[in-house]
C-alpha cells in the first residue's frame, strides 16, 4: 500500500471546508501505487481520489501533471480531472505536502493481459501523443540517460546485495545507452509509466488513464517501448510477440510510426528496462522507514533488459 503520510479526520474535514464536494461519507488509503499517498474519498455527492504528492522535486512539475490531465480530458481521452476548491485553486496543501483532489474514473487494472487490451492501450497511447501535439506545458524527462547515470551511481557498491554481479552489469549497460541512444527521433508529450496499474479497464475498452506524474517531453516510441515491457511480457517474465503485435500495429494505424522510430525500438526497449530496473534497485535499496508500500523486484526488469539485449532487429519482436 502506498500511504507514506497518514489523513486523519480532522485533517481532511479542515481540508474539506473549501470545496463545495459534499460531505464524507468514507476515507481509505489505497493499496495500489508506489510513488504518492493515495486515498479514496467518498461524499454524499460523488467519489474523489485525494492525492499527496511525496517525492516533487521541482515546484513547476505539479502544474504541468494537472494541466496535461486537463488538456488531455479536455481532448476526450480518459484522463481524470483535477477538482478545484472554492477559490478556483487545484494545488493544496496537507501536513506540508502538495495535494489535490481528483475525480474518480470507474473501471478496473487488470493483471491477465490480452491482445485487445493491448490493442487498445496501442491505440490510446497514439491518441495521447496525437493530443498533445498542441499542448504548450514542456518538461525534460529526468529519468532518461543521465537520470539513469546518476541511479547508478546511487546503486552500484550494494547493487550486488540484490544479486551478484549486478553491479558490473547496469555499468556496462549504461556505458552502452550513453554510446547509443538515439538523439533525433520525433518528440511528444510522454506518459513514461503507463503501466497495467495506470489503465482502468471495462472490458476490453479503456475508461481511465491515470497517474501522468512521470509525463514529460521525450521521444514518442520510448513511450511505446515503456508499454512494450509492461504489457508485453507474461507473469513470468516471458515475452510475448503476439502481444507486441498488436500493441505495436495498433498504435502504427493512429500514429504511424517513422522507419527511424521502429529501427530504435530494440535500443528504446533496452533503456525502458533500466530505468524501470535502476528505479526499483534504488527503492528497495533505500526503504522509506514507516510507509506502507509494496516495493516492486527490480529483477523482473533484468529479465527484460536481457531480452532486449539480443534483439538485433525490431522485426524480431512481431514474428
Ligand atoms: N482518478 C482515479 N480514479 C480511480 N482510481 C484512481 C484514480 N487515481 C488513482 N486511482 C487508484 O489509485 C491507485 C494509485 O494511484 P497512482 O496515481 O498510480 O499512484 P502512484 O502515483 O503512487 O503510483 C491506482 O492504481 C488506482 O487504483
Ligand atoms: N510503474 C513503476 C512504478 C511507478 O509507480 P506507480 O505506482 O507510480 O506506477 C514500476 O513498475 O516500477
Amino acid at each position: 500500500m502506498a500511504v507514506y503520510t497518514q489523513v486523519d479526520d480532522s485533517t481532511l474535514a479542515a481540508f474539506l471546508s473549501d470545496y463545495t464536494v459534499g460531505a464524507p461519507i468514507s476515507f481509505k488509503g489505497i493499496a495500489e501505487g508506489v510513488s504518492n499517498s493515495n486515498f479514496l474519498l467518498e461524499t454524499d455527492q460523488s467519489r474523489f481520489i485525494l492525492t499527496l504528492y511525496e517525492k516533487i522535486n521541482d515546484p513547476e512539475d505539479l502544474p504541468y501533471f494537472l494541466s496535461l490531465m486537463e488538456h488531455l480530458a479536455n481532448k476526450g481521452l480518459p484522463s481524470a480531472l483535477p477538482i478545484s476548491d472554492r477559490n478556483g485553486q487545484f494545488l493544496k496543501e496537507i501536513k506540508g505536502k502538495p495535494a489535490c483532489l481528483i475525480s474518480f474514473l470507474t473501471g478496473v487494472s487488470i493483471d491477465a493481459i490480452g491482445q485487445n487490451h493491448c490493442a487498445s492501450v496501442g491505440q490510446a497511447l497514439a491518441k495521447m501523443h496525437l493530443a498533445t501535439q498542441d499542448f504548450s506545458g514542456v518538461r525534460e524527462n529526468d529519468l532518461s540517460v543521465s537520470g539513469w547515470r546518476t541511479l547508478v551511481e546511487k546503486t552500484r557498491d550494494r547493487a550486488d546485495e540484490v544479486m551478484p554481479g549486478l553491479s558490473d552489469i547496469i555499468v556496462s549497460e549504461i556505458e552502452f545507452l550513453e554510446e547509443n541512444w538515439p538523439t533525433d527521433l520525433p518528440k511528444g508529450t510522454v506518459h513514461a509509466d503507463l503501466f497495467p496499474d495506470n489503465v482502468l479497464f471495462m472490458g476490453t475498452e479503456i475508461s481511465g488513464l491515470i497517474d501522468f506524474y512521470f509525463s514529460c517531453t521525450d521521444f514518442m516510441a520510448y513511450d511505446l517501448a515503456v508499454c512494450m515491457n509492461a504489457w508485453c511480457f507474461d507473469q513470468q517474465h516471458h515475452f510475448d510477440p503476439a502481444l507486441a503485435k498488436r500493441l505495436m500495429e495498433m498504435y502504427d494505424i493512429v500514429r504511424p510510426l517513422t522507419p527511424a522510430e521502429l529501427e530504435a525500438m530494440p535500443i528504446l526497449c533496452r533503456g525502458a528496462s533500466m530505468r524501470f530496473l535502476l528505479m526499483r534497485l534504488y527503492d528497495w535499496l533505500n526503504p522509506v522507514e514507516g510507509a506502507a508500500v509494496n516495493l516492486k523486484d527490480p529483477l523482473e526488469y533484468l529479465v527484460k533488459l536481457q531480452f532486449h539485449q539480443a534483439i538485433q532487429d525490431t522485426a524480431e519482436y512481431v514474428v
